[in-house]
């Protein structure tokens, strides 16, 4: 199965990072399909105007819902279609999970709409909301200039889980914030030499003893939760399972 993604953007030139990497080896075996359009491509007038003063005064522009709804209508198409996942990446959205990416790396198209200025007319989200499942999604609690940057990470958090893209699967489980963790954040991590600078690697992980590994790795998971994210804790994790 493989994953068409399209990216509506005035700087549509932002997606041309997809085309190396590992995004550029998926999209080489066929796993992904990268598009990117330039919303330009549907005004009509010289300037090729995308936007317009806010209705009720304010500062800043506002984005124009005619080309949006003309490029949905050659992109997408005109008749509703859930499978089809729309998102609008905005400072306020609802923060972007890993089990949303999780979700989202098993659908069959995903649509970016990159908004500018102040963001888009309201009614492109409602159109939109009307015809396909629409994610508003924020990365965190600051603002960028638009939503291309924001596209580009969660393109990069959902696809390395489409099935057949990472090399070695296993190494998806022990990740943070995945299952196989709890949810937990990642242990710290060590490779040789044993010895740098002065700085030496924890010795239960030089033991060869896995049940002792297993234990310092779960603690340190959960001594660093609750020092850096006690909004991911619950009662549970100071007790290990
Ligand atoms: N954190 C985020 N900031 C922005 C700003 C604009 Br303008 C559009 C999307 C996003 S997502």
């Amino acid at each position: 199965m493989t994953m068409r993604l399209d990216y509506l953007s005035i700087f549509p030139a932002y997606f041309d990072v997809l085309d190396i990497s590992l995004l550029g080896k998926a999209a080489v075996n066929g796993l992904v399909e990268v598009h990117a359009h330039d919303l330009r491509d549907w005004t009509h007038d010289r300037h090729r105007t995308v936007d317009d003063t806010p209705c009720g005064g304010g500062a800043g522009m506002v984005m124009k819902p005619d080309p949006w709804g003309e490029a949905f209508d050659e992109i997408i198409g005109t008749e509703p279609d859930s499978s089809v996942h729309v998102i609008f990446p905005s400072p306020s959205g609802a923060p972007f999970t890993q089990s949303a990416a999780q979700e989202l790396s098993s659908a069959v198209r995903i649509v970016f709409c990159c908004g500018r200025y102040e963001g888009i007319d309201h009614r492109v989200i409602d159109y939109a909301r009307s015809m396909w499942t629409v994610h508003e999604v924020s990365l965190g609690d600051y603002v960028l200039n638009g939503g291309e940057v924001a596209a580009l990470a969660i393109t990069e958090a959902v696809v390395r889980l489409v099935p057949g893209f990472m090399g070695n699967p296993e190494s998806l489980a022990e990740e943070s914030f995945s299952a196989g963790q709890d949810g937990l954040l990642e242990y710290p991590l060590f490779t040789r030499p044993v010895s740098w600078r002065g700085l030496d690697v924890p010795e239960v992980l030089m033991s060869g003893h896995h049940g002792r590994i297993a234990k310092w790795r779960r603690d340190e998971s959960v001594r660093l939760t609750c020092e850096r994210r006690p909004d991911l804790t619950d009662s549970d994790f100071g007790v290990p399972h």
